[in-house]
């Protein structure tokens, strides 16, 4: 069973039609949902997220109908904001504790699950610290930690490399392909082709609609897959 798909979804904003007969199913590993500014990105995460609902078609989650059992779709899912949203006057344990409470989970149950992906975003050994203390990509890592905490089969990302220098940016696309491998299913928003690996999978949006659903290497073929990007959205150049 696919871990996401959503089927004909539409959105619009009073005239302004920001999604269109949008539909696909992913397989676990890493998607990238790659589009130019304004093809309906962040209005598809806030649809996946609940923030937004829509008559217009269907979100299913791990076999759960969003629209019909929205607690059971939404508690599978992770989601890493365009904007951050950590307490900077907390510790990583804190916020990580803070978070897991939000799910339920309380005492050393939460402080295993806290401790187990910190790790696994190679944040253990700042847990004491104050986030405030934390370089920006550190930030990131810790905010990707924290979405995992309810142990979720998808993870939603939301241009989460925005503002961030190449090395910050280069580790963060190692460690969430890195949760990809083994097994999560991964939806990350971008609109930079260099986050994307021959062996993703990729979404083009472009104008609220799906133009391609491809692997990497299918969809470029050889050539940089920013000039097939730019040829599909009709000349918006993804940037590298
Ligand atoms: N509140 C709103 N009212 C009217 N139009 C909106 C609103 N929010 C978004 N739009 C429009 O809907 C379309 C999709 O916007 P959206 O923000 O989902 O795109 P995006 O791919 O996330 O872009 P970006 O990368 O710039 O965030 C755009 O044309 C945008 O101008």
């Amino acid at each position: 069973m696919t871990a996401l798909s959503v089927t004909d979804l539409g959105y619009s904003y009073g005239p302004k039609r920001a999604l269109d007969g949008v539909s696909f199913a992913l397989r676990p590993g890493f998607t990238a949902l790659l589009g130019p500014n304004g093809a309906g990105k962040s209005t598809l995460f806030s649809l996946l997220t609940r923030l937004f609902v829509t008559r217009e078609g269907q979100i299913t989650v791990a076999g759960h109908d969003m629209a019909r059992a929205p607690r059971a779709a939404l508690s599978r899912i992770g989601v890493v904001f365009q904007q951050p949203t950590l307490d900077l006057d907390m510790s990583v344990a804190r916020n990580m504790r803070y978070f897991a409470a939000l799910h339920g989970i309380a005492g050393r149950e939460a402080d295993a699950r806290a401790a187990d992906a910190l790790d696994r975003l190679g944040m253990a050994e700042r847990s004491a610290e104050k986030v405030r203390n934390l370089n920006g990509g550190h930030r990131r890592r810790m905010e990707i930690a924290r979405a995992l905490i309810h142990r979720p089969q998808v993870l939603l990302l939301d241009e989460p490399t925005v503002g961030l220098d190449f090395q910050s940016r280069q580790a963060i696309v190692d460690h969430v392909h890195g949760l990809a491998g083994n097994g999560l299913t991964v939806l990350w928003a971008t609109h930079l082709v260099d986050e994307i690996r021959d062996s993703d999978d990729v979404v083009v949006l472009h104008q609220g609609r799906v133009l391609a659903h491809d692997s990497a290497e299918r969809l470029h073929r050889g050539a940089p897959l920013s000039e097939v990007f730019m040829q599909m959205t009709g000349g918006t150049e993804a940037a590298r």
